[in-house]
This record gives structure tokens, C-alpha cells and sequence, in this order.
């Protein structure tokens, strides 16, 4: 039996359980001024507190958000963050009770998935989530970076203040943004904690909006930092980067690539995919393109999960086991039709966390049998699944949360 209750946390808790959160990430407790614009980042009902006696000994919080799916499909899902546990409270259980009751809570919502972002890769595969998409970190020279004549030219490019970004950017978001398999609805919190909070802070971001033939259809948010040294230019971080079509993706490069006075542009996780490089003459202007973690997702549903999502050819049967949702565990059969439960034979035994990681089509079944993550019951199975499993284009979220 625990001796950690787990309760709800009503509004006047909220700002303990954020300062909780920031002590465990090292930072200190919000201001009143921060706290002011913090304290409407909190959707009601979601921030759970994990009690040892009277002490708040951890907290975790999500925002209603949701996922779209192989073949567009969107189903509601959990946006995991703001969990942490106190430090003199730590290895005693209070993660574990938090994460499976936050689990059970999103299951009883009707709520399909949950997913965060992990401080540390080590924490989240033991309650089934698993690392379901990546991003590419890509660094430019803009000096060295001449367009190739048929690179596409983009449309008209306009740095807009915060009170409009406010009124367009989350449209834009919605309406462009949301193509790519993996890709999250942004609540109205999101954006309070992602933008309005930086503006109250008076934070040096630039922020530019594209418009192409029906309008609005790109954005970038970007942080100037000066070079140290005198008469060194500044490096542009890019944090938030959305465009659907080629030529708002591409005109906001060529505007990115076009800033005067800027030794080097950082561009946060784009999709893997992009071919940047070949706009440019010189492909090498593109210094660097590094893989990171993205999207750490957990099917919370697995049959509908499993129902929602498009499939390639062929067919195989996996065998899910999944020791905290017990109900999701069982035999599902996988074709181009659809998913289903059956009581056939498995072909491929997978823990529900591996099936996170397969379920977007970032990581083929037969590379994870190579290194022991799931295991071949027939042999050619898993080259089987890596065609069902595949997509067409490489899935990404892009919201950090
Ligand atoms: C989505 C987000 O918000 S990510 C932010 C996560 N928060 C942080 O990183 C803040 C700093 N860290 C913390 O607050 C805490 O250390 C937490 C939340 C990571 C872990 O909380 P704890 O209460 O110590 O975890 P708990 O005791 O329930 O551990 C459960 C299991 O996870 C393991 N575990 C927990 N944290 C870690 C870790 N950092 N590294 C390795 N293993 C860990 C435990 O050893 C235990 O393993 P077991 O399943 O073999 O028994």
C-alpha cells in the first residue's frame, strides 16, 4: 500500500506546484509579474499533486491537446509537462503514482494518446512511452549561401509586433501547420506560455509572417544574439518555424538566409526530410544537420490508436503487452485495411512503448528486432511490418511543450 495520495490541484495550488516544477529544474519561484500571465497557462482539472502526508512531494501537469495521425486523422491526446517531484522526496514511488494516474485520467477523458518531452530519455519508457519522432537541427552560413536559380522565390515576407503575431500566428499554426503525421494541436495555454509570457518579459524575439497567393501561410520566431567580440555579427536562433506549402517553407528561408549582419542561423527541428540544402549553390552553406529527440508519444488506447492510422501493404500480427493500461495488452492484426483485436497467432511480441515508437513510422520494426527492442515470432515478420508500418513522408511535431 502507498503512502502517496494523488489529489487534483484546484486554482489556488497551481502556483506551489509550478514552483515545485521549477525548484526540481533548478530555477527559481516565479514573481508575481511572471505569475500573472503564468497562472493562465493552466487549464483547469490537470494539474495533479502528489501528497506524502501534508508535504507536496510531486506534481504533473497536461493540456487537452490532440494528434494527427498516418493518413490525417486527428484523436485527442494529453500534452505531458510541468512534472516533477521534490528533491528530498525523490526514488520513493511519487513519479510512478503521478504517471499512472495521470494515465488513467487521460484513458478515462477518451483521450487516445498522451505525450511529452523528457529532460532525460531514461525516465518515461517504463510507463510505455517511446521516442516517436525526430527533428533536425540545421545550421547555415548565410554568407556562403547563394540561391540556385529555380530555387523557388517565395512570397512577401513581413516582421509583425506581438499584438498582431497574437491574432495570426495560432490561425496560421492551425490551417498550415498541421500536415506532417505527429504534429499537436497548440491550446490557448501553449501560446501563453510560448509567447505571451516571453512578450511581458519584454525577450528580444523578431517575429516574421509570409504571405503567399491565398494569404498568411507562414510564420518564423526568431532570437538575435549579438557576437561577443567587437565587430562580430549575430548568430539568429530560430525557435518556431511553420509553413505548409514549398514556397512559404522556402520564401522564409531565403528571407532567413537574406538578414544582414549574421554569421550563422539556427534553425530548432525542422522535419528530417527538408532538402534545404539543395536550394543553395553551395550545399555546404548548410554547416550542420543534427538528429535530435522530438515527440515521446504513449498510446494510451491502443485499438483505437491502432484503427485510426493508415497502413501500407501487406499484413502481420503483434502481440502488445502493456503491464499499466492491462487492457490494452493482446494479439491485434495489422493490414492496409485497418487494424483489429484477433485471437490469431502473434508474429511479433512488442512492448507498448515500442509500438509508440513504431506507430508514427520513425523507426522500422525490423531495425528495432535487430537490436532486441521487439522480438520476431515468424521469421520475415518484421520486414513484413516495416512495410505496413511505413509512411510517406517523414511524421514530426515541432511544439516544444
Ligand atoms: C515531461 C516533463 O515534464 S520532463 C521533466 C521531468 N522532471 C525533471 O527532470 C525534474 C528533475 N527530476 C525529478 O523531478 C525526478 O527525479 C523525476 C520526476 C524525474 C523522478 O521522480 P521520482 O519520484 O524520483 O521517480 P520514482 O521514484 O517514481 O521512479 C520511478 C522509476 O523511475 C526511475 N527513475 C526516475 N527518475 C529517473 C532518472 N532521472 N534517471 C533514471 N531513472 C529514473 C526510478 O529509478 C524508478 O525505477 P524502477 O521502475 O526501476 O523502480
Amino acid at each position: 500500500m502507498s503512502d502517496i495520495e494523488i489529489r487534483t490541484l484546484d486554482e489556488a495550488q497551481w502556483r506551489e506546484s509550478l514552483g515545485l516544477f521549477r525548484a526540481a529544474l533548478h530555477a527559481l519561484p516565479v514573481t508575481d509579474e511572471q505569475w500573472a500571465v503564468g497562472r493562465k497557462s493552466y487549464e483547469p482539472g490537470r494539474t495533479l499533486g502528489a501528497f506524502r502526508g501534508d508535504t507536496l512531494a510531486g506534481t504533473a501537469f497536461a493540456w487537452s491537446s490532440d494528434l494527427l495521425v498516418p493518413g490525417g486523422g486527428v484523436l485527442p491526446m494529453a500534452a505531458v509537462t510541468r512534472v516533477g517531484v521534490r528533491s528530498d522526496q525523490r526514488r520513493r514511488g511519487v513519479l510512478r503514482e503521478l504517471m499512472r494516474h495521470q494515465l488513467i485520467d487521460a484513458a478515462e477523458r477518451g483521450e487516445v494518446f498522451a505525450a511529452l518531452r523528457p529532460t532525460e530519455p531514461v525516465i518515461y519508457g517504463r510507463f510505455g512511452y517511446g521516442l516517436a519522432t525526430r527533428g533536425a537541427k540545421v545550421v547555415a552560413s548565410p554568407k556562403n549561401a547563394a540561391f540556385r536559380p529555380e530555387a523557388p522565390s517565395g512570397g512577401q515576407v513581413r516582421l509583425v509586433e506581438p499584438d498582431e503575431a497574437l491574432a495570426v500566428m495560432p490561425g496560421i499554426y492551425e490551417r498550415e501547420g498541421r500536415r506532417r503525421p505527429g504534429t499537436i494541436a497548440r491550446p490557448q495555454y501553449w501560446w501563453t506560455v510560448f509567447y505571451e509570457r516571453a512578450f511581458a518579459a519584454a525577450e528580444h524575439i523578431i517575429l516574421a509572417v509570409h504571405s503567399g497567393p491565398t494569404g498568411d501561410d507562414g510564420y518564423l520566431m526568431y532570437r538575435p544574439t549579438q557576437g561577443a567580440a567587437p565587430g562580430t555579427n549575430a548568430t539568429l536562433a530560430v525557435e518556431d518555424f511553420v509553413a505548409t506549402t514549398p514556397d512559404a517553407l522556402y520564401g522564409l528561408w531565403r528571407f532567413l538566409l537574406g538578414v544582414d549582419l549574421v554569421d550563422e542561423v539556427t534553425v530548432w527541428a525542422r522535419p528530417t526530410d527538408e532538402p534545404v540544402e539543395e536550394l543553395l549553390v553551395d550545399s555546404r552553406a548548410i554547416t550542420s544537420r543534427e538528429s535530435r529527440s522530438d515527440l515521446w508519444l504513449r498510446l494510451v488506447d491502443v485499438p483505437r490508436a491502432l484503427a485510426a492510422r493508415e497502413y501500407g501493404p501487406g499484413s502481420v500480427v503483434i502481440a502488445v503487452e502493456d503491464p499499466l493500461l492491462p487492457t490494452n495488452s493482446g494479439h491485434y492484426r495489422i493490414t492496409a485495411d485497418g487494424a483489429t483485436r484477433t485471437t490469431a497467432p502473434a508474429e511479433l511480441s512488442l512492448d507498448v512503448a515500442v509500438l509508440a515508437m513504431l506507430y508514427l513510422g520513425t523507426w522500422r520494426p525490423q531495425s528495432l528486432a535487430d537490436v532486441g527492442r521487439l522480438r520476431e515470432l515468424v521469421p520475415g515478420a518484421a520486414a513484413r511490418a516495416d512495410a505496413v508500418f511505413a509512411v510517406r513522408e517523414a511524421s514530426w511535431s515541432g511544439t516544444f511543450f
